[in-house]
């Protein structure tokens, strides 16, 4: 039988990478099947290498708020690229970036433009490590914050969708330096501070959990997390990777009116592009070379085209209204589809969960059933709608998604799971 192209290709991508991939969630392998090969994005809509259109709700993983190929980005990118591509010396473009994300969330000062969000949050932690003199950190069972040795613990995204939360190559001396805490679950925090009092340089969450699919922090989580740090004198770091500028202009630190001492972010700063960034108070960020004895680096850390690119993204989400419409149009989705699922849905990230049952921790998040999520996945693509290739990632709605792609879609759904 003709392969598809995309077939082909997946056979000649796999002779030359492990996987056929260059990030194992992309791979299928928790759903099985071949991955699409895309060959352009449009608004709202991808379309693979064999003609195939698909209603996109990856968006790249999240970065693609204003969906694909939003013409004040790609008018960015092409005035940036025809005046070269990256420097190595200061470019106007980063003070553009700095500005509009300190504009944005107040509890950053001062902060560091990298290249992802694994090198944002390990290089907070560093931070963290530095600021305060103590080694330990807590993180949560089933939060991703990158693939950094030390948060290769327990971790969510791919490592529990891959069953390998954590990684080998990982040495012990490293893992022990990481405490593990359940999500939602404050006692599980408390209960580290107390063994381990003034030995914790600080915790790192995602504020509302993406990586085990989306789960919101349960009332007083957050707070009480602000509460237990404080008092230890310990960092509260949120990762921001997803909800920053995703769940509001604010973040998720905006919507739950929590001030954490530093923030990572990533995603939708680059527009698509590879941006990350750290950031906190001045009397935290001034431990950073060249400042302080906080060494962190980068040949293209705020490359020009990379910042272009989120510039012109956060200039977009500063018009009135864009909150509420991707909102709007996520709660449409999700009301629509929902008795089906278990659905955590804040802002317009979201997940439908194959589970009978509330879904606000990780052990109820693995009770779902994502053999059957696999089988979703595959009946939607086929009805050309393009979900996350795991039952533990989030979902997300674009400026670009319009109310005739939300109905289609929850056509699609009804559909897909008549034939479940
Ligand atoms: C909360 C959070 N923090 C940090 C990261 C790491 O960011 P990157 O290094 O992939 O840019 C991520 C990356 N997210 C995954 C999927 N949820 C990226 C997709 C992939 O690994 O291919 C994240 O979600």
């Amino acid at each position: 039988m003709q392969l598809t192209k995309s077939e082909a290709l997946f056979a000649e991508a796999q002779r030359l990478m492990p996987g056929g991939v260059n990030s194992p969630v992309r791979s299928f392998r928790a759903v099985t099947g071949t991955p699409p090969f895309i060959a352009s994005g449009s608004g709202s809509r991808v379309v693979d290498v064999d003609g195939n259109e698909y209603i996109d709700y990856l968006g790249s993983w999240g970065p693609l708020v204003l969906g694909h190929a939003h013409p004040s980005v790609v008018a960015a990118l092409m005035r940036a690229a025809e005046n070269g591509t990256s420097f190595g010396a200061p470019v106007e473009q980063e003070v553009e970036l700095a500005r509009l994300i300190t504009g944005a969330l107040p509890s950053i000062e001062s902060l560091r433009l990298v290249n992802s969000g694994t090198e944002a949050c390990m290089s907070a932690i560093r931070l963290a490590r530095a600021f305060t003199g103590r080694d330990k950190i807590i993180k949560f069972a089933g939060n991703y914050h990158g693939h950094a040795d030390g948060l290769l613990v327990r971790a969510g995204s791919g490592g529990l969708t891959h069953g390998i939360p954590t990684s080998a190559g990982v040495p012990e001396s490293y893992a022990s330096e990481t405490l593990v805490a359940d999500f939602n679950d404050l006692d599980s925090v408390e209960q580290l501070f107390n063994s381990y009092p003034n030995a914790i340089a600080g915790i790192i969450v995602e504020p509302v959990a993406g990586n085990m699919g989306v789960v919101g922090p349960t009332p007083g989580f957050l707070e009480g997390l602000r509460r237990v740090t404080a008092h230890d004198g310990a960092m509260l770091i949120f990762d921001e990777v997803i909800t920053g500028f995703r769940v509001g202009a604010g973040g998720a630190q905006g919507l739950y009116g929590i001030m954490p001492d530093i923030t990572t972010l990533g995603k939708i700063i680059g527009g698509g592009l590879p941006v990350g960034c750290y950031g906190g108070r001045r009397e935290i960020m001034e431990r950073v070379a060249p400042l302080g004895d906080m060494y962190q680096a980068g040949t293209l850390s705020g490359n020009p085209l990379a910042v272009s690119a989120g510039v012109a993204t956060l200039t977009e989400l500063r018009k009135p209204g864009v909150y509420e419409q991707i909102d709007r149009l996520a709660t449409r989705l999700t009301d629509g589809v929902g008795a089906a699922f278990r659905i955590n849905r804040v802002g317009s990230m979201f997940t439908g969960f194959f589970n009978p049952g509330p879904v606000e921790s990780l052990a109820e998040v693995e009770q779902s059933d994502a053999t059957k999520y696999g089988r979703y996945f595959h009946a939607l693509l086929e009805r050309g709608v393009y979900i996350a290739p795991s039952q533990f990632e989030a979902g997300f709605v674009s400026t670009a998604h319009t109310e005739a792609d939300i109905d289609a879609t929850i056509e699609r759904v009804r559909e897909a799971l008549a034939e479940l």
